[in-house]
C-alpha cells in the first residue's frame, strides 16, 4: 500500500460546463496536505468541486486524479479511494436501517455479506454505536443522521474524505463532536465550505470565486481576507447577478 506520503491531489486544467456556460475553469491544484479547505460563496462552484472529485461527474476538460486514480474514469479505484459525504443527508442514505446503509457501499466494494457485516459491525463499534445497528434511520435526529453517513463512508475506508458543507443546519456540539470524529479518522481530508469557521484547522487552502482559484494559502491569512470580501459584498446587493 502507498504510504500517506504519496498521497496527491491533481487538478489539471480542470473544467465544467453545465446548461451551456461554464461552472468551473482552468482549476488546477495539486496538494499533498492532509487537510485542504476550499472556501467560496454560494455558486461558486463548490458542489460541482467535490462532485468532480469524488469521480461523480465528467469534466468538460482537464483531469483529476487522486492518488494517481482518474476518478471518472476508474471508478472501481476510485470507490476504493474516495469518500463524500454531501450537505444533506437525505441525499445519501437510500435504506431504512442503519447497517443496511452501512452494508450498501461495502457491497459496492465486492466485499461478500458476511465481510460487509463484520465491517459494519466493527464500524458501529468504532463509534460507540452498535446499539445502533437495527435503529431506523427515519427516526433519528438531523445530527444523528450526519453520523450514519459518516461511519458509512469511513466503512469503506477510503483514502480521501470529501466534505461539501456536512455541518450545514448542524449546532455547534454537534459540529464539534462530527468534526473530532473526523479528526480521528486520519484519511485526507477536502473540505468544502461557504463558512470560514469550518475552514480555520486546514493546513492549506483555496478560495473558490465564480468557478475560478483566485487565491491560495494558510488558513488564517486567506480566511481572513475571504471574510473581509464577503463583508464588502455583504454592503452592496449582487444576489441578482448570481445566476448571470
Ligand atoms: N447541472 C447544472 N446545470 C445548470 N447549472 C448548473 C449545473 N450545476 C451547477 N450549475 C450552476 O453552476 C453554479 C455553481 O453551482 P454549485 O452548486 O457547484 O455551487 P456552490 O458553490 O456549491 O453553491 P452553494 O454554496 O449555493 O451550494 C451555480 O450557478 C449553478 O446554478
Amino acid at each position: 500500500m502507498a504510504k500517506a506520503a504519496d498521497f496527491t491531489i491533481r487538478l489539471d486544467d480542470l473544467g465544467y460546463e453545465a446548461g451551456g456556460r461554464p461552472v468551473l475553469s482552468g482549476l488546477t491544484l495539486h496538494s499533498s496536505a492532509r487537510r485542504i479547505g476550499v472556501v467560496g460563496r454560494n455558486g461558486s462552484g463548490k458542489s460541482t468541486l467535490a462532485r468532480l472529485l469524488a469521480g461523480l461527474l465528467a469534466p468538460t476538460t482537464g483531469q483529476v486524479r487522486v492518488a494517481g486514480i482518474d476518478v471518472f474514469r476508474d471508478r472501481r479505484a476510485a470507490l476504493e479511494t474516495v469518500g463524500i459525504l454531501f450537505q444533506n443527508p437525505e441525499h445519501q442514505i437510500i435504506f431504512p436501517r442503519v447497517s443496511e446503509e452501512i452494508a450498501f457501499g461495502l457491497r459496492q466494494q465486492g466485499l461478500d455479506k458476511v465481510q460487509a457485516a463484520a465491517r459494519c459491525e466493527a464500524v458501529l463499534r468504532s463509534f460507540d454505536k452498535p446499539h445502533w445497528r437495527d435503529a431506523p434511520i427515519s427516526a433519528l435526529s438531523q445530527g444523528q443522521k450526519h453520523l450514519v453517513c459518516m461511519m458509512a463512508v469511513l466503512a469503506m475506508r477510503p483514502r480521501l474524505l470529501i466534505l461539501d458543507e456536512p455541518y450545514a443546519g448542524l449546532d455547534i456540539p454537534t459540529r464539534r463532536q462530527l468534526g473530532r470524529y473526523l479528526n480521528r479518522a486520519g484519511t485526507h481530508l477536502f473540505h468544502i465550505s461557504h463558512e470560514p469557521a469550518d475552514l480555520e484547522g486546514c493546513d492549506q487552502l483555496f478560495w473558490l470565486d465564480r468557478g475560478q482559484i483566485v487565491a491560495q494559502g494558510a488558513p488564517a491569512q486567506l480566511l481572513a481576507d475571504f471574510t473581509a470580501e464577503m463583508n464588502r459584498l455583504g454592503d452592496l446587493d449582487d444576489i441578482a447577478d448570481l445566476a448571470g
